[in-house]
């Protein structure tokens, strides 16, 4: 699992951690790990000498990359072209002195031939170091230093230092704006940005140890990777039955929407439920009985529920079996067992589920999260689907509590956020190829994050385990291609099967 901390947390560390060391010396650590990853990404070619540009800043990530300049000379011997451009009126006094000790060409960019001769270097560079900004940053640049962020060479090797500048640390704020990096080297731990940020914003992350102990610390942030599965996944024993790992329960679909249910049922079954019981009308139960006969039929008990996959949350008056579809949905949202509620359902919530709100897992996605933020939110009239998606974290966490419950948002990012005061970190898997982004794959989704909850997970784990398997189950169903719904929840058998194997994850 990769955590993540705040920024006041990673500053409240570096504080203890300085507390008795000379005053530059976490300093020196992040610029000589910064240099051995600068080191191996040099280019090969023997008849060129590399050239390697740092973009700096007037606070100590600048000073981090001046220092991390000076240390590359140190450590490569061979000769090299090291330049630092300055991109504002100040510079870390200490690092820039050990970067002209060095021979380091200085360029003062905010000077007319200054910017000339960055302009110009950026787009010869080799490797650029952007010591911008680091966790003293906010989201957006200064018209400077995106002007010279966009002459960086297009096959230039980009390296953050901490974090992209003009990302948010805190990764709740996000905007395209500003650098993104083919890799980002960061100090101490992962600040929320590495995990909750735009997938591809900061490349391949590299961690720098520094000495800081945030061992004790919770993290702001998760992202679960694969060697995880082993360690969340309901295993069943020798002394298991089917009910003992879990039974699921499925209200879902209509006489309109057949396909829903079936999908939810066929994954929550290829996940592993002990046992899954839907309940619906005769034509989406009939499709299931044809499709995954493992299942049962009509109310009974269950240890969690799926509710709302296809379920038309308001039928005509004159629609009886909707009526009754509905009906069911309510008394399974209004008992006190773990719930998953999906599409149609959402539409019923009014508030928290009384006695139940801490065992419930909401599964919009950013259009269902709209609407029922605009419909509960006292504060909000009319909330876009595009206002979520452009801060997804910031409206999850609002649903979340409003309904005092956690929240997955879906997306090519899925958000887990858990309900305020939980003292739970966010998570964010991003592990579905885009490919997956198609009719039915929330369907799935759904019966799996069931299938998990019923199985005894709570519904941060139970939502961000499922986002993974998800994810990597429709990378597994087809390799870089098109993958439909229905291969999803046919290839889960197999993925968990191959995580659960992995060597790392045995350990
Ligand atoms: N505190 C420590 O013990 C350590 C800090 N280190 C480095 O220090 C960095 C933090 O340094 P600082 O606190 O000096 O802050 P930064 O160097 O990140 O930023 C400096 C200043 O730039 C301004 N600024 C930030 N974003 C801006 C924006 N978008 N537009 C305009 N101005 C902006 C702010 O006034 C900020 O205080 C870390 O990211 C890391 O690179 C490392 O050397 C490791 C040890
Ligand atoms: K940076």
């Amino acid at each position: 699992m990769i955590h993540a901390w705040s920024v006041d947390d990673v500053r409240a560390a570096e504080e203890r951690a300085a507390r008795g060391l000379p005053d530059d010396e976490l300093m020196q650590r992040a610029a000589q790990g910064l240099a051995a990853v600068v080191a191996a990404r040099l280019p090969a070619d023997p008849h060129t000498q590399p050239l390697v540009v740092a973009l700096v800043g007037g606070g100590n990530n600048g000073g981090d990359a001046l220092h991390a300049l000076a240390h590359l000379a140190a450590l490569v011997g061979e000769p090299l072209d090291l330049v630092a451009v300055l991109t504002g009126p100040q510079a870390h006094e200490a690092g820039l002195a050990a970067a002209r000790e060095v021979g380091v060409e200085v360029h003062d960019a905010t000077t007319e031939p200054g910017r000339d001769a960055a302009v110009e270097i950026l787009g010869l560079a080799d490797v650029v170091l952007d010591g911008v900004y680091g966790i003293g940053g906010r989201a957006g640049l200064p018209d400077l230093v995106a002007a010279l962020v966009d002459t960086i060479a297009e096959d230039a090797h980009v390296v953050a230092v901490d974090v992209p500048s003009g990302a948010d640390p805190g990764g709740e704020v996000p905007t395209g704006e500003g650098v993104w990096a083919d890799e980002t080297v960061t100090f101490g731990g992962p600040k929320p940005v590495h995990v909750l940020g735009t997938a591809d914003r900061c490349g391949l992350l590299t961690v720098v140890d520094i000495g800081l102990d945030l061992d004790e610390v919770t993290p702001a942030a998760q992202r679960l990777e694969h060697d995880d599965l082993a360690l969340l996944w309901p295993v069943p024993g020798p002394q298991d039955d089917k009910y003992s790992r879990g039974v699921l329960g499925v209200v879902a679909g209509g006489e309109s929407y057949t396909g829903a249910p079936a999908l939810c049922v066929t994954a929550a079954v290829e996940a592993g439920a002990g046992m899954v019981r839907y309940v619906g009308p005769p034509g989406p139960t009939a499709l299931v009985r044809q499709l995954v006969p493992e299942a049962v039929h009509g109310a009974g008990r269950v240890q969690a529920w799926v509710v709302g996959p296809g379920l038309d949350p308001a039928p005509e008056s004159w629609d009886r079996l909707g009526l009754d579809q509905v009906a069911a949905a309510r008394r399974a949202l209004d008992g006190d067992l773990p719930c998953v509620v999906d599409a149609g359902a959402l539409d019923l919530l009014d508030g928290p589920r009384e006695h139940a709100g801490a065992r419930t897992l909401l599964t919009p996605h950013a259009g269902e999260l709209a609407r029922l933020i605009s419909r509960v939110d006292p504060d909000v009239t009319e909330l876009t689907r595009e206002q979520v998606s452009a801060e997804p974290v910031r409206w999850a966490r609002r649903a979340a509590q409003l309904l005092r419950c956690t929240v997955l948002l879906k997306g090519g990012t899925t958000y887990v956020v858990p309900p305020p005061g939980s003292g739970l970190p966010v998570r964010a898997q991003a592990d579905a190829p885009a490919w997956a982004g198609t009719a039915g794959s929330g369907d799935v989704l759904a019966g799996l994050a069931g299938a998990l909850l019923a199985a005894g997970l709570d519904p941060l784990d139970a939502g961000s385990l499922a986002a993974l398997v998800h994810g990597v189950a429709a990378h597994d169903a087809n390799p870089g291609g098109p993958v439909r719904a229905l291969a999803i929840a046919q290839q889960l058998p197999r993925t968990v099967a191959r995580l659960l194997a992995r060597p790392e994850a045995r350990r």
